[in-house]
């Protein structure tokens, strides 16, 4: 990468530094997927490199895996570490209850599973993913590719008994070709327009035939850490509400930052 950075990964670089502070020696870190959770890995393994961090990464895909060990990471499998200290992700919508719609790059399965075995999940975003509700972004399923035609009519038949709105579906494709997640299945985007009971919907999905698991995150995620562009970081706790923070300092001296846009 090179040049300046845009104001929205400015602001996801902010969030990923200061949710790197929630980190510390001998910890096993859930490592998420995405645009944001790359910084994250990047402000990681540079604490691994330069400050002698010790941790242990689990990755929530191939492409996190590549990049924790490109930067200094290590990398064991979630068998390995049965249970993680902390989850850092990136989410593409959250509500005020923080709850999450995730899934945008395909990775949810991993994702739900990872940051389910974690005593903290931590989002990490720029301001553009809060939502009043759920479901202006496409919800993804992730279904197995047997019968995926089938499956995707099923679907949409108990949205309809449901009396969700919107109720299109589109299998997420890559070029000519259905997407195919790490493992090994397709994704189903879910045009809901606007999502009433996240719970329920995300309970009777899972119960579709071919259906292996839904982009919905309720009642899993603790923080969200809200970064902006000017070095403004804002954090959403579960149980402590807003908490406003001091604009951090640090954009044009951070090593790491002025890197990127080397
Ligand atoms: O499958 C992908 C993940 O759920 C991502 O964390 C989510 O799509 C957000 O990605 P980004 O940080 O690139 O907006």
């Amino acid at each position: 990468m090179s040049g300046e950075l845009s104001p929205i990964d400015k602001a996801k670089f902010v969030a990923a530094k200061r949710a790197v502070d929630f980190v510390e020696d001998g910890m096993r870190v859930g490592l998420g997927t995405g645009s944001t959770a790359a910084w994250m890995v990047r402000c990681l393994g540079e604490m691994v490199r330069e400050d002698g961090l010790k941790i242990k990464g689990v990755p929530t895909s191939t492409r996190t895996a590549d990049l924790a060990r490109e930067v200094g990471i290590e990398v064991i499998s979630l068998d390995e570490a049965k249970w993680l200290d902390v989850t850092i992700d990136g989410a593409d919508e959250f509500d005020g209850d923080l709850n999450l719609i995730k899934g945008g790059g395909g990775a949810l399965l991993q994702e739900k599973i990872v940051a389910t075995a974690s005593d903290q999940m931590i989002v990490i975003t720029d301001a553009s993913k809060e939502v009043e509700h759920l479901g202006a972004f496409p919800l993804p399923i992730e279904v197995i590719p047997f019968g995926w035609q089938t499956t995707k009519s099923l679907v949409e038949e108990m949205l309809i008994s449901m009396d969700v709105m919107g109720r299109d579906s589109t299998l997420r494709m890559n070029g000519d070709h259905p997407y195919v997640t790490d493992e090994g299945n397709h994704i189903l985007d879910l045009h809901l327009g606007r999502i009433g009971n996240a719970r329920q919907l995300s309970l009777v999905l899972n119960q579709v035939p071919g259906v292996v698991e839904n982009g919905l995150f309720v009642d899993i995620c603790d923080v969200v850490i809200l970064g902006f562009a000017d070095g403004k970081v804002e954090t959403r706790d579960i149980n402590e509400g807003t908490v406003e923070e001091d604009r951090l300092d640090f954009l044009e001296s951070d090593n790491l930052f002025k890197d990127m846009m080397d």
